[in-house]
This record gives C-alpha cells, sequence and structure tokens, in this order.
C-alpha cells in the first residue's frame, strides 16, 4: 500500500500508526523524526521505525506519506521544515487533537501546496507516551476523524483514509470547526478537569493522606490527569473559545449543584444524578455496540 512513510513525532500515537503498518505488511519503509534523541533511538531498537533522518531534505526524499504526531503546537513548524522538499506525490497529513488551528498552521506554512496536506484525528489513545506506549492494535474499532479541505484532491483524502482503514479505524468527517466544538466537550473539558482536581487536593496540607485514601472511583476520574502536560497545554491554548465556552457551562452546572446540595434538594440531586447514569449507560451501549468486532461468517453445510 505504501512505499516509504515518514513519521514526525514516534510517540504513543506515530509509533501506533507505524506499528499497525507494519505488522500488516503495508509499507515498505518507515522513517522517524524526531526532537528527542532517546525517544527516537528507542523507536529504532523497538523495531516501530526502520531508521531515522536527520534532515527534512533525508526524511522527505521519495516519501508517500508523512504522518505529523507531536503535539499540535509544533505543526506550523515541521511543514515549514518540510515545504522545500515536498515531491508531488507526497500525502502529508496529521493525528492532532485539534484541527481548526492546524489548518490555519498548514495554511500558514504551505501556501498553495496545502492542497497536499490531509487533516486528520484517530479519536483512540491513552494517557501514556513516547515509543514505549505504542501499540499496532491501538486504533482497532476506533474512529479516525478526517476534516478535509477544498483545497485537496480526493484521490488524496482517500489515501490518507485507506491509511487509517488498515490501522484498523473507521473513518468520519467533519468540518475543522464542527471537529474542534465536539471535543472541546466531550475530551478536551474533562481532561482540563481532571488535572484541576489532582492538582487542587496536592496542593492541600493533608494532600498525603488524602491520596493514601483514594480509591479505585478516584483512580478513574483521573486516569486522564497522567497525560502529556505539553500535549494538554498545546490543545488546551489551540481551542481556546470553544474550551472556555464548555468551562463557562460546566461552571454554571456546578454553581446548579452547588445550589442543590445547600438547600439540601435530595430529589433534584437525584434527578441530576440519575438523567447523568442513563445517558452514560446509553453512550456505553452504542459505542460498545460500534466498536465491536463483527461476526465471524457463518459456516454452512452446503
Ligand atoms: N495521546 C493521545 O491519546 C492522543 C494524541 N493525539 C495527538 O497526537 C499527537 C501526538 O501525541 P502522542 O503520540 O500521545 O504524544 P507523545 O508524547 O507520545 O509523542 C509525541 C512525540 O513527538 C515528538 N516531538 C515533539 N516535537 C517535535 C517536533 N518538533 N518534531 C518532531 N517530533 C517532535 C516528541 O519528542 C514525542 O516523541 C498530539 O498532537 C496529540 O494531540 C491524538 C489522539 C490521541
Ligand atoms: O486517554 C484517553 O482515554 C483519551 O481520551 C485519549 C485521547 C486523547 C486525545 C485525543 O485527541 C483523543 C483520544
Amino acid at each position: 500500500m505504501f512505499g516509504k512513510v515518514v513519521i514526525y513525532g514516534v510517540g504513543l500515537i506515530g509509533g501506533s500508526f507505524a506499528l499497525a503498518l507494519k505488522h500488516k505488511h503495508l509499507v515498505r519503509e518507515v522513517v522517524g523524526v524526531g526532537r528527542n534523541p532517546h525517544a527516537i533511538a528507542r523507536a529504532l531498537q523497538l523495531g516501530i521505525i526502520d531508521s531515522m533522518a536527520s534532515t527534512p531534505e533525508e526524511a522527505m526524499r521519495d516519501a508517500d506519506l508523512v504522518l505529523i504526531a507531536a503535539p499540535v503546537a509544533q505543526t506550523e513548524s515541521i511543514l515549514a521544515a518540510i515545504l522545500p522538499h515536498l515531491e508531488p506525490q507526497t500525502v502529508v497529513t496529521d493525528a492532532g487533537s485539534t484541527k481548526s488551528d492546524v489548518v490555519a498552521a498548514a495554511r500558514a506554512a504551505l501556501g498553495a501546496h496545502v492542497a497536499q496536506f490531509v487533516p486528520g484525528h484517530p479519536i483512540a489513545g491513552r494517557e501514556k507516551n513516547g515509543p514505549e506506549a505504542a501499540i499496532p492494535d491501538l486504533y482497532v474499532g476506533k474512529k479516525a476523524v478526517l476534516t478535509p479541505l477544498p483545497e485537496n484532491a480526493e484521490h488524496h483524502v482517500e489515501r490518507v483514509a485507506q491509511a487509517w482503514a488498515a490501522c484498523g479505524a473507521i473513518i468520519h468527517q467533519l468540518s475543522p470547526q464542527e471537529h474542534d466544538r465536539v471535543f472541546a466537550a466531550v475530551s478536551h473539558l474533562p481532561h482540563l478537569l481532571a488535572y484541576a482536581l489532582v492538582d487542587d487536593i496536592a496542593h492541600k496540607p493533608h494532600a498525603d493522606l488524602l491520596f493514601q485514601y483514594a480509591a479505585s472511583g478516584f483512580r478513574d476520574f483521573t486516569r486522564i490527569a497522567g497525560s502529556s502536560p505539553e500535549m494538554w497545554r498545546d490543545i488546551s491554548l489551540a481551542n481556546q473559545e470553544a474550551l472556555l465556552g464548555e468551562l463557562d457551562a460546566y461552571l454554571a452546572q456546578l454553581t446548579t449543584l452547588r445550589g442543590l446540595l445547600a438547600a439540601r434538594d435530595g430529589a433534584a440531586l437525584n434527578s441530576v444524578y440519575a438523567n447523568a447514569q442513563q445517558a452514560r449507560q446509553r453512550w456505553i451501549e452504542a459505542i460498545e455496540a460500534a466498536e465491536a468486532p463483527p461476526p465471524p461468517p457463518q459456516e454452512t453445510s452446503e
């Protein structure tokens, strides 16, 4: 399917993409480019990449597909470094968690060559980072959202969709603005809340005592506060407007709940909790049905 694939940022996301394509024998050669020499050396040692490129010229020579999987604030400088060596057959994509800023960065860095850039975002991941965290089946049954540009040729969009589909992902399309509004609510706000809760507790004078007794509910709620601070700083700032909107709505909900608690209004509190429990149950059922592997083919006697 692919000759040379170049990964800028060989961590959890870029590394898992490379491993998925390699395990399916869909790529001849994976070349990694990194900022941290130890991480890129480890990616080589783990067999995630076949070689590392030390210059953009070397990386981009004869490249079929380039995936940018670094924190989103790095996108513009990476694309600017790529541009002088961008060949006509090369398709460039990214895995960034925000899309409006990435599209703006691509337009600023690439000019007319933005037609070769197809923005993307795999909706799969976890709180672990770096090449050690990369696994080949990270994307199986998960969504990959593409936010194609009007300038993109259909066959370039199709090429990126094929790559994510080969990793096991289900392809969706949104506009960059729709994408950022959706993920502000269901991804960016929850990460901010998890960081806020752990930071708040860590600053209390009796933090050690509190952490000593924190149980699995606290662990579940705060799992995502184990994620990379740099990555989430970049996402928060990139999607500032939509995230502020969601944060304000959530603050209003907290104020409402505070009022119910202060008034000892058990019936109203119960109603909020019950509505949330039911909505969560419906969501879990829908997501499990959507992500379930297809049933094995039925054997017939004929
Ligand atoms: N962690 C997650 O669950 C998900 C992350 N994403 C997005 O994927 C991207 C990568 O995230 P992860 O793989 O989790 O992070 P990671 O920290 O595991 O890997 C990122 C890698 O990029 C390298 N890097 C940083 N600046 C660079 C530069 N200028 N040039 C080349 N390499 C550079 C880092 O050294 C690191 O090895 C981010 O944009 C993030 O928003 C998307 C979906 C899920
Ligand atoms: O750790 C988790 O559960 C996540 O929420 C992973 C994740 C992080 C960032 C994304 O843009 C998409 C998925």
